[in-house]
């Protein structure tokens, strides 16, 4: 891989909820894939000159193209890609028993399971997910074949084999001793692959499918190994209720004891957690992977992300596919603008959020809801060039481009009718993989 340059409109978020948009910028990548520079095009010239650049490989973008940072999917489930779209007249806990479980058992077979993995890893690279944190299946084997396709992809992501040892299928359970071993046997595999990009997550599905005892125990193999945790909180009432009566505490705090919440941990949904809840994510720096389609579809609710984002909580944006049906952030960014305009209605003097501030959630607060802003989610010197192209005129899209717009314009439209025809060019790591 030799250096690159792309010069064009440039699109970043350099800090929370801030976005920085150069008009006639320039990205040079080394030959690691990491950014060595990013600047002015008028500047370019000297940078070259001051970092000793001769022969390069260098992409000028149109007046209708953006250079973004790669969207980060902080929450989605590989295996329930299948069932995208069905259900959805069903509520949470009805739909896992209805549809899901079904569904991801089915998981024990490896053909199966290749077959899906690959198409879902390609789909969402295709609309410009550069990074997934994704729930494999209850079975090791399985959840390793997704982090096979994963690397062999080129996408950046952590996968998770799934803890549940109760409240599923007979045969869709594990004992408390089969899922600790598989869990251990899942981490060694994913390291076996020698994927830097790809990093096993502690998975215990949710707090009614494991108990206190062996969260505690996921949480010890978490802390000894320095593994980063996801699993779901609050997103259904019966849900909250049922943990209540069961641990007779709140969601958060049975977490909590169990040493679940972390700097490194990403919770999905966080709908209906109190003040103090909040505060004590806030404290723990956990994070929340707000998925505004799949509340709706499954009439979860709405998650308040300002009311989130004013208390201190990191969200990155998540499609939690099958719950969501789309596969795309793209799709993810206008729903949080349509949640969150839904609440509006109902709240005196609240600001909803806007095309910026999803966009901020799409990438940089993606990357800072998996930890991973050290390395990813905007184009700082020294990062990973994790990156997208994307075209606001492209044939056959939902865009017809008519008049001149500016980069901000550009967004604005990508972000309210965008799609994958749109996502002409997707880097990983400087790799090109779509
Ligand atoms: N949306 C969603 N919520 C869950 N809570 C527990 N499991 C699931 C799941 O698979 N999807
Ligand atoms: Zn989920």
């Amino acid at each position: 891989m030799g250096v690159k340059i792309i010069v064009g409109q440039i699109i970043h978020c350099v800090a929370p909820y801030s976005v920085a948009v150069i008009d006639s910028g320039f990205v040079i990548i080394d030959e690691c894939g990491k950014i060595a520079a990013i600047g002015n095009a008028s500047d370019l010239e000297t940078t070259k000159k001051q970092l000793n650049l001769v022969a390069e490989d260098t992409l000028s973008l149109t007046k209708t193209q953006l250079l973004l940072p790669g969207f980060i999917d902080t929450h989605i489930h590989a295996p329930q890609y299948s069932n995208a779209g069905l259900g959805y007249d069903k509520p949470l806990l009805e739909w896992l028993d209805n549809y899901t479980y079904n569904l991801e058992k089915k998981y024990r077979d490896q053909n199966f399971c290749g077959t899906v993995f690959q198409a879902v890893v390609r789909k969402t690279l295709n609309h410009g997910t550069t990074t997934a944190c994704y729930f494999g299946s209850l079975f090791y084997e399985s959840s390793l074949l997704l982090a096979t396709a994963v690397a062999e992809l080129g996408q950046r992501a952590f996968v998770g084999k799934v803890n549940m040892t109760k409240l599923a299928p007979d045969d869709y359970v594990e004992t408390p001793e089969e899922s600790i071993e598989n869990t251990l046997k899942f981490i060694k595999g994913v390291a076996d692959l020698g994927n830097a990009l790809v990093q096993p997550i502690i998975t215990p599905r949710f707090a009614l499918s494991v108990d206190l005892e062996h969260m505690k125990k996921l949480g010890v193999i978490a802390k000894e190994r320095d593994l980063h945790i996801q699993t779901h909180i609050s997103e259904n009432k019966d849900e909250v209720e049922m943990v209540v009566q069961l641990y007779h505490d709140a969601y958060a705090n049975v977490y909590d004891k169990a040493g679940l919440l972390t700097s490194k941990t990403v919770l999905a949904h966080g709908i209906y957690l109190s003040e103090e809840e909040i505060k004590l994510l806030s404290e723990r720096q956990t994070s929340i992977a707000h998925c505004p389609e799949s509340n709706v579809n499954l009439g979860s609710g709405i998650c308040d992300v300002v009311n989130l984002r004013q208390n201190g909580v990191t969200v990155g944006l998540g499609t939690d596919v099958a719950g969501g049906a789309s596969p795309s952030i793209i799709n993810a960014m206008k729903s949080a603008i349509s949640a969150s305009t839904h609440l509006s209605f109902t709240k005196e003097n609240y600001k909803p959020l806007n095309y910026e501030d999803v966009f901020y959630l799409a990438t940089l607060g993606g990357a800072k809801a998996l930890s991973l802003d050290d390395k990813i989610g905007n184009f700082q010197i020294g990062k990973s060039f994790d990156a997208v192209i994307v075209d606001l005129d492209v044939e056959n899209s939902s865009v017809d481009y008519l008049s001149d717009c500016t980069p901000q314009e550009l967004l604005q439209k990508l972000v309210f009718l965008g799609d994958d025809r749109n996502v002409i060019k997707v880097y990983v790591n400087g790799k090109i993989v779509k």
